[in-house]
């Protein structure tokens, strides 16, 4: 197994992003956010954009997953070959790109472009994914690490309240890549149940780093609890 991924096995790693117009939309931000991660014990950050990637991949001595955003509807996931030479290019050790089954913007096939990163650039590959067949087909194509972050997010996919689980178990009983859980883990418990269902290592995002969605949970109860 790679060193690289070795240092996560078994691990969390914190997804560190935040979306356009948010107050905390800043790469000096998300550097703050990722060492105040670093320092409560995440083995690995995830982060998007060049200027978030770079000011990590500098700040923090973790491996970094990058990724480009471009876009908000199909593939959007550092959607083509140019957006992930790119994300290398700015310092990530792993460039995250979409897997799924839907045409890329640069026609393109994910094997194509995974071997094209790995030439190119020597970074590795996590293959963001929505079912166990596009798990399946991506770890055929050469993907180093199989992530579950698109389950939900795809038409063809339903989106649950909590992570999927069941397909976290289902392929990493049939890849032999690590399978990365990514994905409404919103909890201590369920990032514990994602290792249990055979996960290498557990992202969670939303629920460490994205103060405005874990103020609504609370305010929600707060105020569904005032009005009973
Ligand atoms: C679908 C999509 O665009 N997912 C993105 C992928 O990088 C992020 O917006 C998520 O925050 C990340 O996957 C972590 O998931 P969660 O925030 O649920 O813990």
């Amino acid at each position: 197994m790679n060193l690289l991924i070795e240092r996560f096995r078994h691990r969390l790693v914190v997804s560190c992003q935040a979306y356009p117009g948010e107050p905390m939309r800043d790469p000096d931000t998300m550097r703050r956010v990722a060492l105040a991660a670093a320092r409560g014990g995440a083995a690995g950050i995830r982060a998007q954009g060049l200027d978030d990637i770079a000011a990590i991949r500098d700040a923090v001595d973790l491996p970094v997953i990058g990724l480009w955003k471009d876009g908000d509807d199909d593939v959007f996931i550092t959607p083509t070959l140019d957006h992930a030479v790119a994300v290398a290019r700015a310092g990530a050790h792993i460039v995250a790109l979409d897997a799924t089954a839907r045409p890329r913007p640069d026609g393109r096939t994910l094997a194509e472009t995974i071997a094209a990163v790995h030439e190119r650039t020597g970074a590795l590959v996590m293959a963001d994914c929505s079912t166990f067949d596009e798990g399946v087909a991506a770890a055929e194509a050469g993907a180093d690490l199989v992530g579950t972050t698109l389950a939900g997010y795809t038409a063809y996919t339903v989106k649950g309240d909590g992570p999927d689980l069941d397909l976290v178990a289902r392929l990493a009983a049939a890849v032999d890549v690590p399978v990365v859980a990514e994905g409404r883990i919103h909890t201590p418990a369920q990032a514990a149940q994602a290792l249990r269902a055979g996960a290498w290592s557990v992202v969670v995002g939303t629920a460490i780093t994205h103060p405005t969605t874990i103020t609504g949970w609370f305010a929600s109860a707060v105020a569904d609890a005032a009005a009973a």
